[in-house]
């Protein structure tokens, strides 16, 4: 990617498509100022319509082919794509979102570093001190379960996540549903967690993602010693492109 900006104070915009959400968020040099999450095929971003944000170079990052389609073709866009992402041993069809957010997590909190990101998918990722990608998981994500359960079912209702952790044993088919998916969600993912810090002591766990809040309250309920280990950041795709834009 060449630099476009020599000023280090200059704007700029990073778009990650995700699948269920489009994450914006517009810097001025190294300085995030603003994100925002909008719908796909949503109510556009008025902005992006103005002549002043289209002379703002825009970096893209797309987990969804089809919507690339559309930001090509937008003026001053720079696609980012998996070859340009600085770690070793990235498989070909590795999500560019899991290959930001490492990037972005061990650039802001060191290295070996394990992502989780609770969105459409919950994936982890891990990488270690040599920025050698370790590998990971991806199961579906919390409100995919839901919707799976609704969609595969006659009497399953497609229900609410409740912000706190719900009781174990559930009377009820909301509760039951929750419980379900949050206990063994939780589970599956401090069994990660402890496999990660046997493999890396001294490795650093980040939460990100659409769930990140969610899981996080579930996760400090649950297993509060492990929640104090554990960081959330909503921006580490963000930090990932912002390394790669500025490192250029
Ligand atoms: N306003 C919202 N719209 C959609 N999902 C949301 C919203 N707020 C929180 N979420 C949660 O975020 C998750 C999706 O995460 P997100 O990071 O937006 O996904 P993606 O990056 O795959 O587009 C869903 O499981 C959902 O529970
Ligand atoms: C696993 C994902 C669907 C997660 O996407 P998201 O939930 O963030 O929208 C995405 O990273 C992806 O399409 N990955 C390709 C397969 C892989 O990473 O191995
Ligand atoms: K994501």
């Amino acid at each position: 990617m060449k630099r476009q900006h020599d000023k280090k104070q200059n704007p700029w915009l990073a778009l990650m498509i995700g699948n269920s959400r489009l994450h914006w968020a517009k810097f001025n040099g190294a300085k995030l100022v603003e994100a925002w999450d909008i719908e796909h095929f949503g109510a556009g971003d008025e902005r992006l319509a103005s002549g002043e944000w289209k002379k703002i170079p825009l970096y893209v990052a797309s987990v969804v082919p089809s919507e690339m389609i559309f930001w090509q073709n937008f003026p001053n866009v720079k696609i980012i794509n998996r070859d340009q992402i600085p770690l070793k041993g990235i498989y070909s069809s590795l999500g560019i979102d899991r290959a930001l957010a490492v990037l972005g997590a061990g650039a802001t909190s060191g290295w070996p570093i394990l992502v989780i990101d609770g969105g459409t998918a919950l994936t982890l990722t891990g990488a270690d001190e040599q920025r050698q990608l370790i590998g990971g998981a991806i199961f579906p994500g919390l409100k995919l379960q839901i919707k799976s359960l609704a969609q595969g079912t006659a009497a399953l209702p497609e229900i609410p996540l409740p912000s706190q952790l719900p009781p174990r044993w559930a009377l009820d088919t909301k509760s039951a549903i929750q419980s379900g998916i949050i206990y063994t969600v939780m589970a599956g993912i401090v069994n990660y967690m402890q496999a990660w810090w046997r493999e890396f002591p001294k490795g650093q766990i980040v939460l990100t993602g659409g769930d990140r809040t969610l899981l996080f309250s579930y996760l400090e309920s649950l297993f509060p010693d492990i929640a104090k280990k554990v960081k959330v950041d909503p921006h580490l795709i963000f930090w990932g492109i912002r390394d790669l834009v500025m490192s250029h």
